[in-house]
């Protein structure tokens, strides 16, 4: 076991793509600038390799990327992971840059040994409500901290907003809007206010080359990426919402592709089918509006939806830019004008923002 330092944190980091990259370099660069507590960089690794010693020593920062290349270590199994963590002697928090639903499953197991937790990842916060529930009472129990505020939004205050008015006693009565950044950018590029816009497929690909969808994009155009970040929210607003296919999802996955092998197999053959939102773009332009795709929570009415609707071209989600997002929430405070947060709702430098925002706030907690 290290020596135990009260004035050290150790971090460990499972992912190292699009996000995982953005983020080593902002830890490098508040490592740099905040003396205290020391971050020291015990552990790393990809689905595939890894970077650690068993006598925890610091990991080189800023020589990540070459070193997980040539590196001979395979990661560690989750629970040998907890037990390497768990016994370092130094607090420690975990930073998962991941969409794994394995990593988050054992979310409870490194929370109940007194590992804080900070992720982008949606997949622990909107699976079962049993997985949910688990996390936050061994949160409770070994004092350690979770944050994920990149899960929904990318880096924008979008959970911690939520979190000030229910803490603050304020009712939210309606949560909408634009909640991914990948569907934000296809609608905004392929059916915009004005001009013609370019290809469906041709967009979609674009999105990914981006960093702005998941690992296999069809986890965007099935409505199930939205549909996670509404479960999220939604049980924050105090909705025990079983799961995300637990209310109405429309998804833009072609029929004829719904079963094809892999994301890149899909992103070939989705070509053939342009037509089809070709024609779904047309008819909204008839009736002189763009098509866009939103999703909702009604608190009162216990109501969660995710789908295409059609807005006007002055309406604020029509006119979104980029991967914009934009989300309005309805409160009994606010009244009929909502607060509203707006901006980029992916790509990795800002998605890695809300997640060293969310270490931040640990360290002010544990160090
Ligand atoms: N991109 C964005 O704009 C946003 C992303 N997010 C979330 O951030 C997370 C990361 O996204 P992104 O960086 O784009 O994804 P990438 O696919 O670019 O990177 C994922 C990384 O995780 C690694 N990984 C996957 N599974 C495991 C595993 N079981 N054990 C260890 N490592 C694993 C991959 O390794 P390998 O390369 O070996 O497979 C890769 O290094 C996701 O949960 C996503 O939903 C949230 C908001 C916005
Ligand atoms: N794929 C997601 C990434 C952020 O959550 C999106 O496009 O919004
Ligand atoms: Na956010």
């Amino acid at each position: 076991m290290a020596a135990a330092s009260a004035r050290q944190v150790n971090i460990a980091i499972i992912g190292a793509g699009g996000v995982g990259k953005c983020f080593l370099s902002q830890l490098e660069q508040l490592a740099a600038r905040r003396p205290s507590p020391k971050l020291v960089l015990t552990y790393i690794c990809t689905s595939k390799k890894a970077i650690y010693s068993t006598d925890h020593v610091a990991i080189p920062i800023g020589t990540v990327s070459s070193a997980l290349a040539s590196s001979k270590q395979a990661p560690l199994a989750l629970p040998k992971l907890v037990d390497f963590l768990g016994t370092s002697g130094s607090k420690t928090v975990l930073v998962d840059n991941t969409s794994s639903q394995d990593v988050a499953d054992a979310y409870p197991l490194f929370l109940s040994r007194g590992i804080s937790i900070v992720t982008p990842n949606k997949k622990a916060f909107s699976g079962s409500y049993k997985l949910w529930q688990d996390i936050f009472a061994a949160a409770e129990q070994s004092g350690a901290k979770v944050y994920h505020e990149s899960s929904v939004g990318a880096g924008l205050p979008v959970l911690s907003t939520l979190k000030d008015l229910v803490d603050t006693g304020d009712e939210v009565t309606k949560i909408e809007g634009v909640f991914s950044g990948t569907m934000s950018f296809l609608f905004n590029s392929f059916a915009p206010t004005s001009g013609s816009g370019g290809k469906w497929s041709a967009e979609v690909k674009k999105a990914k080359e981006l960093g702005y969808t998941e690992p296999d994009p069809r986890d965007d155009l099935n409505g199930l990426d939205v549909a996670r970040k509404l479960t999220i929210l939604a049980r924050l607003a105090g909705l025990p919402v079983e799961s995300p296919t637990a209310f109405p999802v429309q998804s833009l996955i072609p029929k004829e592709l719904e079963s094809v092998a892999s994301g890149d197999e899909f992103l070939e053959k989705l070509p053939a089918f342009d037509a089809q939102m070709e024609e779904t773009k047309a008819a909204a332009e008839k009736e002189g509006k763009v098509v866009r795709f939103v999703g909702s929570i009604d608190v009162a009415t216990k109501q969660v939806k995710v789908g295409l609707e059609k807005f006007d071209l002055s309406h604020p989600i029509a006119a979104l830019k980029g991967s914009d997002n934009i989300i309005s929430f309805y409160t009994k405070r606010y009244g009929s004008n909502p607060l509203i947060v707006q901006g980029a709702g992916a790509g990795g430098d800002v998605t890695a923002m809300g997640v060293t925002s969310d270490l931040l706030k640990v360290l002010s907690q544990i160090a």
